[in-house]
Order: C-alpha cells, then sequence, then structure tokens
C-alpha cells in the first residue's frame, strides 16, 4: 500500500483512482463494506483503490477538547486500511490552510487534478470545503462537470442498527467488548512500544510493561483483562490498568499490563523495552481507585490478577 503524505506530494503518478473520503476511525465492518465497495469497482477498472484521510480529524482540529477519544492510531489506521486490500492512502494535514480551501478547489485540484478521481464513493451526508459549502449534490454535479462518478455509501448494520465509530465507543464505555468486537470485526485493541516505567512495579512484585499512548487518549478506562501479542507473545494474558495511577500521584494516562504466567529479568535483552506490543481488551475489572499505601494497591492489584485468570479459565 503506498501512503501519500501531504496534498503537495500528489503527482501525476498517483492519477488514476476510485477512492472514498473519511476518517476511518476504528476501521470497522461499517467501513470494510465501504472499503470493499471501493475496492470491487477499482479492481473492475484496473484503478487504484484510494482512501482520503484528515489528520488530525477534523474535529480534532475545530474541538480538540470535545472530539471523542479515538479507536485508533494514525499507525494502526494505515496498518488496517492496508489489511483491508486498499491500494493507497492519501494522508491530508488538517490545518487552516487546508480548511480554507473551497469547495471547487478541492474538487479540481485535489481530486479532479491531484488523484485523477474516477469513480467517489461518499455518505450522502458528507459535507467538505470552507464553510462547508460543499455537499454530496454539489459533488454529483461537478462529477458531470469533470467526468467522474458519484456513489453513495453502502450502509452495514448489525444487530438492528448501523454501525458507527460512535456505537463503538458506546459499547466499550458499556463494558460490552464481545459487541465491540463483532462491531469492529476484531478485539478493541491499543498498540504501543513498551517504554520505562518509574520501576516500582518491580517492588510491588508485580511488574508491569508500559505502553507508550503517545497522543492518543484511549476510549477506556479502569481496570481489564486482556490478552497480549506481538514479540514474543502470541496471546498472553494479562491484568491491566488504563489510568493516571492516582496512587503513586501520577497525572499522564498510561496503559500497564501486568503480564500472567510469564518473567523475565526486566533488564538489557532480557526484558519487554523496546518491543511494540498489541493489547486486545476483552473484560471489564473495575474502576482504578487512589489507594491509601502501596501495600492496599498491591493486594488489590492480587485480586484483578485472581479476577482475570478466573475469567480466562472459565472462557476456555
Ligand atoms: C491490574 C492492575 C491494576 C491497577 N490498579 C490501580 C489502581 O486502582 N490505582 C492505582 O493508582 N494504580 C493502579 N495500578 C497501577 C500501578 O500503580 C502501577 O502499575 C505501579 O505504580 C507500577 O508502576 P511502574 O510500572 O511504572 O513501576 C494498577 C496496575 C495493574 C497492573
Ligand atoms: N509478568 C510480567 N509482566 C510484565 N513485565 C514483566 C513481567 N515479568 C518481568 N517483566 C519485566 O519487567 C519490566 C517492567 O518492570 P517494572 O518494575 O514494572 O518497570 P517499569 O516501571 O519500567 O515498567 C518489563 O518491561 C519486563 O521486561
Amino acid at each position: 500500500m503506498r501512503l501519500i503524505r501531504g496534498i503537495h506530494n500528489l503527482r501525476d503518478r498517483h492519477r488514476g483512482c476510485v477512492a472514498t473520503i473519511g476518517n476511518f476511525d476504528g476501521v470497522h465492518q461499517g467501513h470494510q463494506k465501504i472499503l470493499d465497495q471501493v475496492i470491487a469497482e477499482a479492481r473492475r477498472r484496473g484503478s487504484k483503490a484510494t482512501v482520503m484521510l484528515f489528520e488530525p480529524q477534523p474535529q480534532e482540529f475545530f474541538a480538540p477538547d470535545q472530539a471523542p477519544a479515538r479507536l485508533m492510531s494514525l499507525r494502526d489506521k494505515l496498518i488496517a486500511l492496508r489489511e483491508a486490500g486498499v491500494d493507497q492512502v492519501l494522508c491530508v494535514r488538517f490545518d487552516d490552510r487546508f480548511r480554507s480551501l473551497s469547495a471547487d478547489a478541492f474538487v479540481r485540484s485535489l481530486l479532479v487534478e491531484g488523484l485523477g478521481i474516477e469513480y467517489l464513493v461518499v455518505g450522502d451526508d458528507f459535507r467538505f470545503g470552507c464553510g462547508r459549502d460543499g455537499d454530496f449534490t454539489y459533488l454529483q454535479q461537478a462529477g458531470e462537470q469533470y467526468g467522474f462518478a458519484v456513489t453513495d455509501t453502502a450502509t452495514c448494520e448489525i444487530e438492528g442498527e448501523r454501525v458507527s465509530s460512535t456505537r463503538v465507543r458506546a459499547a466499550l464505555a458499556d463494558g460490552n467488548f464481545a459487541l465491540a468486537e463483532t462491531l469492529l470485526g476484531r478485539p478493541f485493541s491499543i498498540s504501543g512500544r513498551v517504554r520505562h516505567g518509574d520501576k516500582i512495579g518491580r517492588t510491588l512484585n508485580l511488574p508491569t510493561v508500559n505502553l507508550a499512548l503517545k497522543r492518543l487518549r484511549s476510549p477506556l478506562h479502569g481496570i481489564f483483562a486482556v490478552t497480549v501479542s506481538g514479540g514474543k507473545f502470541q496471546e498472553q494474558s494479562g491484568a491491566a490498568n488504563m489510568g493516571t495511577r492516582p496512587t503513586v500521584n501520577g497525572t499522564e494516562n498510561r496503559l500497564e499490563v501486568h503480564l500472567l504466567d510469564y518473567s523475565d529479568a526486566g533488564v538489557g535483552k532480557d526484558s519487554l523495552y523496546g518491543e511494540h506490543l498489541t493489547v486486545a481488551f476483552r473484560h471489564y475489572v473495575r474502576a482504578e481507585e487512589k489507594f491509601a499505601d502501596l501495600d492496599q494497591l498491591k493486594t488489590a492489584i492480587w485480586q484483578d490478577v485472581e479476577a482475570v485468570r478466573a475469567y480466562f479459565e472459565k472462557r476456555t
């Protein structure tokens, strides 16, 4: 899959494509259906299946504090799009310059001259261009003028309701991981590199891998039963905390996992530092708490480990 970063990198060699435009947060089953539509049409025409997405997502640009937490980092989104069979992704930086582009400039310089669009798949509620001037009807008229087709996206319903990123977030907030997995087509996961923490874990006899979340705000908070994959792990069970660790007066959000039935020396090559791991969330255990001291925290974590063990034993 080819990644084109920024519209200034659009050259003639990218011309000719069947495209769709959107955030694709979570790359869920609803997105998959749209991507299948785009890929089928691209194969039919011998053209490239293309996704145009924005970074940051428009809502994150306009109202960073109100935008919902993302289901996925850009890195994971690109991996999921590649696995879905997409040929190229145009990642547009959403900034002041881009948002002041007129609807006409969006169509002409981006879609027509930049991408050489042949066929466009977008939702009939799609709005674009400065002041949200452009809409579906506008696109259809522009398509007639410039010679490209415009089609509405297919809708995907599961259990009688439309699949959306909002619905996945709601399922996660309810602790309904089975529904989240059905909607996503895979378990809800967060991945990242193992970085150094405060080294308190090992003194409690409860070492934890600490995953770098970068700018990712998590849609989940609390203690969970998880499975970890990546590096030497296929599907290692673990007890995870997604939170700020109030007991040790932490402030930033962290994802920490104590791996069940695993041990290493935690130094140099005999450690997990630097590994890229994926944490799949399976079951909600409890909310994070501020304990009076480390002894109470340790007791609570041991109880969590038992709860997680019981959950996995029941599942098999
Ligand atoms: C299963 C589990 C549950 C946890 N629950 C809490 C909690 O309720 N409150 C809290 O302040 N920290 C909680 N923690 C986080 C610990 O504070 C953290 O792992 C410990 O401070 C070690 O940090 P370090 O790995 O950076 O050394 C939990 C950690 C795990 C693995
Ligand atoms: N069961 C385990 N779960 C998680 N990490 C483990 C486990 N056993 C050993 N380790 C090692 O311990 C390290 C974490 O130790 P910890 O004291 O919590 O340090 P940090 O604060 O840097 O995360 C991990 O990177 C890993 O190499």
